[in-house]
């Protein structure tokens, strides 16, 4: 319409091209069903974006959604533009259950207090961390040593173990005892939130207590246990984990909720899904796992346990998560709406090269997993997993490898994400022979649950041979 017409004039650019669809989107919502059930959400986004120059608009129930994998785009949005975007407070809504008032929802000042606050505790690697770390793993790797185990299963656990402890004070010891009922409620919300945060507005309007009354409460009985504990624990004033010093500091109960659970989401499960594709791989790729073992024999042996300067010197093992990072991009996805009418810097014009208006009220949606798998900037045989690739090769630009953000945003928990990635790996080539995908182990080929995390679609089953210590 004209006053539309009329903001395009003032931005000095023109709409992105809009990919047809009829009934106020109704076609594409049910397209976008049947891809989600079937586990190839992304891979349809990545057909969309690259028959439509990488970035296009779809209409929704009426919502615009702008998708992209353009790297300038991304570029804008986490850095060069970050304070003409934010996080909705849509996501705001549709997350609440989740994520409480976590930070992931937060802008502004908000966020700035909160972020310095998790910075304080998640942005460095303790020597401490290292004797919780190997206590869970040994657990995890008795599971592991039994074919019949869902890999996956035992590598969630295991994380969940790990930062419950470091940062919250006591652990879930889910690998030694039965938390199923809360780690199931968990995915269950977290697969709702994910559908409706792609639905757009449309999507506020459905409830997770409607749609899982029973996950929803039983969230809310863990939560509130996990506070009482806390509360009733002796908080340490020397070093303490991050919920203690929210005790410390004399936070309310509500606080100390959604630190738990950012903890729980944000620092468990990215780093489970990237080291359970880094297992599956390795398991379909002896000569790698081989490789990786030599490694850890020549810089650490298979007597003692390895330590932060350790970790720094097995190159290799660092290429197989990079690797992964980049062919299984764990987030897959990422979200921003505009403060007020925008532009970003490609998806206009006839060819898409030009600069294009993004009107308020649109859903920015970036494409993490199809920029690093797009043919046209990326490396040759770009969706083959190759480690060695790394050796030879790096992205030409930072803004086409994006697994942690770059810019303001940052992922505050990089380094302990590496620290356990890799410490997990070496700790795997000291103590496993061999670990091979057994042959009734599901083909993951093509697909991808989306679950605000790229969870594999299937279980892993592997056989996993203990070394024989003599
Ligand atoms: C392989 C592992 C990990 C990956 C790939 C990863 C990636 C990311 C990415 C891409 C973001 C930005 C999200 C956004 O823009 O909305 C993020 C945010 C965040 N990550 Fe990580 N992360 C990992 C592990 C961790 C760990 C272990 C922790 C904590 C110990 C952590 C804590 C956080 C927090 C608190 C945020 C929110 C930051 C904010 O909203 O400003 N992450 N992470």
């Amino acid at each position: 319409d004209g006053a539309e017409k009329q903001r395009y004039v003032k931005l000095g650019a023109g709409p992105p091209k809009i990919v047809a669809s009829n009934t106020y989107g109704l076609n594409i919502v049910l397209t976008m069903l049947v891809s989600l059930s079937k586990h190839r959400f992304w891979h349809w986004t990545k057909k969309m974006l690259d028959e439509n120059n990488h970035t296009l608009e779809v209409q929704l129930l009426g919502a615009r959604m702008l998708l992209t994998d353009d790297p300038e785009n991304i570029k804008a949005v986490q850095d060069t533009q970050f304070a003409e975007v934010a996080k909705s407070k849509f996501q705001h809504e549709i997350f609440k259950h989740i994520l409480g008032d976590a930070v992931f929802s937060m802008n502004g000042d908000e966020w700035k207090g909160e972020i310095t606050f998790l910075k304080h505790h998640m942005s460095r690697v303790r020597d401490s961390d290292f004797d919780i770390t190997e206590h869970h793993t040994k657990n995890g790797f008795q599971l592991l040593a039994h074919p019949e185990i869902d890999a996956f299963d035992v590598i969630d656990r295991l994380q969940l173990d790990v930062v419950t402890q470091i940062f919250c004070g006591e652990s879930t010891n889910s690998l030694t005892s039965n938390q199923q009922p809360f780690r199931s409620a968990m995915d269950t919300l977290l697969r709702i939130a994910s559908f409706r945060q792609l639905m757009g507005a449309p999507g506020v309007y459905l409830r997770d207590d409607w749609l899982a009354p029973r996950a929803t409460r039983e969230i809310d009985n863990y939560l509130n246990a996990f506070a009482d504990k806390a509360y009733s624990r002796k908080a340490e004033g020397h070093s303490p984990t991050l919920v203690d010093d929210l005790i410390l500091k004399g936070k309310p109960r509500g606080n100390v909720k959604n630190a738990v659970i950012s903890t729980l989401l944000a620092g468990k499960d990215p780093t489970t899904t990237t080291l359970a594709w880094a297992y599956y791989e390795t398991a379909r790729h002896p000569a790698v796992f081989k490789r990786m073992k030599a490694e850890v024999e020549e810089h650490i042996g298979v007597d003692r346990l390895p330590t932060q300067k350790d970790l720094h010197k097995l190159k290799f093992i660092r290429n197989v998560i990079k690797e992964t990072l980049r062919v299984h991009h764990p987030l897959g996805f990422n979200a921003r709406v505009p403060v007020k009418d925008m532009t970003l810097p490609r998806g206009g014009g006839p060819d898409g090269k030009s600069p294009v208006a993004v009107l308020e009220g649109t859903q920015i949606i970036y494409g993490l997993l199809s920029l690093q798998h797009r043919e046209d900037i990326g490396v040759e045989d770009v969706s083959v997993w190759k480690p060695e690739r790394w050796e030879t090769w790096k992205p030409s630009s930072q803004w086409e490898y994006v697994p942690f953000n770059h810019g303001p945003r940052i992922c505050p928990g990089q380094q302990f994400a590496n620290m356990q990635m890799e410490y997990f790996f070496a700790r795997l080539c000291q103590e496993f022979e061999s670990i091979t995908l057994r042959p009734d182990s599901p083909s993951q080929e093509g697909k991808v649950r989306l679950e605000l995390n790229t969870k594999m679609a299937y279980p892993v089953y592997a056989n996993a041979v203990p070394r024989v210590r003599t």
